[in-house]
């Protein structure tokens, strides 16, 4: 199977996350797409950072009716912070029957020079590239793949922030993972 590999810190996933994951699996000739949830980004320190459990049932909640999307905790199990590299190594000795590539906002490619082994990444893996508000210039490489996909300006930040001031984020994420995060006093 063809797998596309979506890492986040997902806190919280949102629509923005959702809609980019389904316009490109569509597009594209991948099976499934897997919500890697990173414990720790190490280019993140976060003090609004919920939980990794919490973080990931969110991610179940948002994704258990669609038959294409898994959510996975394959990095909870892993040293900390998060590196990209040595997850997508252990998936694939551990998958061989598996295809696997990644996504990346535009935002992170304008960075991702600085990620634990890029090359490595960039030359045994597809990565497939949407669009982030306020990036234009892509670095070109066989294994770069731009997918056009709607700008959608929602943040996780946004959402925390939101919550914290006690506005609604009803529209920006699933309703249950609206519920989750009231429920939970998460972010507030
Ligand atoms: N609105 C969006 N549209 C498309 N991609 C997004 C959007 N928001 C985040 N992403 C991408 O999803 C991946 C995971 O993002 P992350 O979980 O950090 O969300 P975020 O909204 O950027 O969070 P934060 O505001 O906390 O930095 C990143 O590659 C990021 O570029
Ligand atoms: O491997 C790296 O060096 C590396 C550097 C920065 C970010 N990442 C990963 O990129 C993903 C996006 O992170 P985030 O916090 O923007 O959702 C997350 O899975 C991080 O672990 C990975």
């Amino acid at each position: 199977m063809k797998i596309g590999l979506y890492f986040g810190s997902f806190n919280p996933i949102h629509i923005g996350h959702l809609i980019i994951a389904q316009t490109i699996q569509e597009r594209t000739d991948l099976d499934q797409v897997w919500f890697v949830v990173s414990p720790q980004n190490p280019f993140k320190k976060q003090e609004s950072l919920a939980h990794e459990q919490d973080r990931l049932r969110m991610v179940e909640l948002a994704v258990k009716d669609n038959f294409h999307f898994r959510a996975s905790d394959v990095e909870f199990r892993m040293p900390r912070p998060s590196y990209t590299i040595d997850t997508l190594t252990y998936l694939a000795d551990k998958y061989p029957q598996h295809q696997f590539s990644l996504f990346m906002g535009s935002d992170n490619l304008k960075h991702f020079h600085k990620w634990k082994n890029h090359d490595q990444i960039l030359a045994h893996y597809p990565i497939y590239v949407y669009p982030r508000p306020g990036e234009t210039l892509l670095p070109q490489h066989h294994h770069i793949h731009l997918v056009s996909a709607p700008l959608l300006d929602i943040s996780a930040t946004f959402i925390r922030e939101s919550v914290y001031a006690g506005y609604s984020v009803r529209y920006l994420l699933p309703k249950e993972v609206e519920t989750y995060i009231l429920d939970r006093k998460l972010y507030s």
